[in-house]
């Protein structure tokens, strides 16, 4: 009998071995972490109190920090090896981030933030036109989810409101459709009837590009709309909040 066809085996979106990190000067490690898997598609709510370790665990995926030891692999890629312009790259090509303060580009007009990962990832660009449409239409598509007028996007990102600008950032980070979505704390700034429309809008864009989303947040009402939820606790052995 003939062997059956093997399947190809799809890479995590994220997979953390025997991570460790420590902050300079800090006495004790702030995150310590056996294994932990977002497999691709899956969307996890991520949650812990203030001083957890939330922020520092999405700023190692990102490959902004570097773990002392362990790995962190993104869709099958280690981190570690890859530097400098070669690691901005992959992220632009891969990750799609809504920080926490959000870091637009404070001169640059709203519109102008949310093209920026078109200009810096061929990739980005690709897949916008694989599915047959540009960048400047993905912008007024995203916007006008976000509830983002025309006039708003041509003003700088100083001038709009704090809302406005965790608006921009989620359209920023969804345009091209990257397969890892990771966001800190993207609601905070919103109204009540706001987060529905902004979670709803992520929670679409990334079911339509199968996209992993990995969502920190305090506010617990929004878990249910995600396929796990986890506590930092459970998987940090260094476990403290550090004050
Ligand atoms: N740049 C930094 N330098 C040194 N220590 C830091 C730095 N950023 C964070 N820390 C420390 O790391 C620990 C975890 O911080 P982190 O921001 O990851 O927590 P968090 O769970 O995201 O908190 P919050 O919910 O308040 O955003 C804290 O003790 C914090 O003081």
């Amino acid at each position: 009998m003939n062997a059956p066809p093997a399947t190809p085996a799809v890479a995590p979106a994220v997979a953390l071995q025997q991570l460790s990190y420590t902050w300079p000067r800090a006495t004790a490690p702030c995150l310590l972490i056996e294994d932990f898997v977002l497999a691709a598609g899956e969307r996890v709510f991520l949650h812990g109190p203030s001083g957890s370790g939330k922020t520092t665990l999405l700023s190692l995926i990102g490959g902004v920090l570097d773990p002392q030891a362990g790995s962190v692999s993104v869709h099958g890629q280690v981190l570690g090896p890859l530097r400098g312009g070669r690691r901005d790259r992959f992220r632009a090509d891969h990750i799609g981030f809504v920080f926490q303060l959000f870091n637009l580009i404070p001169y640059l007009s709203a519109r102008d933030n949310i093209l920026l990962p078109c200009r810096f990832s061929a990739a980005r660009r690709a897949r916008v036109a694989g599915a047959g449409t540009t960048p400047a239409a993905e912008v007024a598509r995203l916007a006008a989810r976000l509830d983002l007028d025309g006039a708003l996007l041509e003003r700088p990102a100083a001038e709009l409101s704090v809302g406005q600008q965790q608006r921009v950032a989620a359209a920023r980070a969804l345009i091209g459709r990257p397969p890892l979505v990771i966001a800190d704390e993207p609601t905070s700034a919103l109204d009540a009837d706001r987060q529905r429309g902004f979670l709803d809008l992520l929670l679409a864009e990334c079911s339509a590009a199968a996209a992993a989303l990995l969502f920190v947040s305090h506010d617990a009402r929004l878990a249910e709309r995600f396929d796990r939820r986890v506590a930092l606790a459970e998987i940090n052995r260094a476990g403290g909040v550090q004050r």
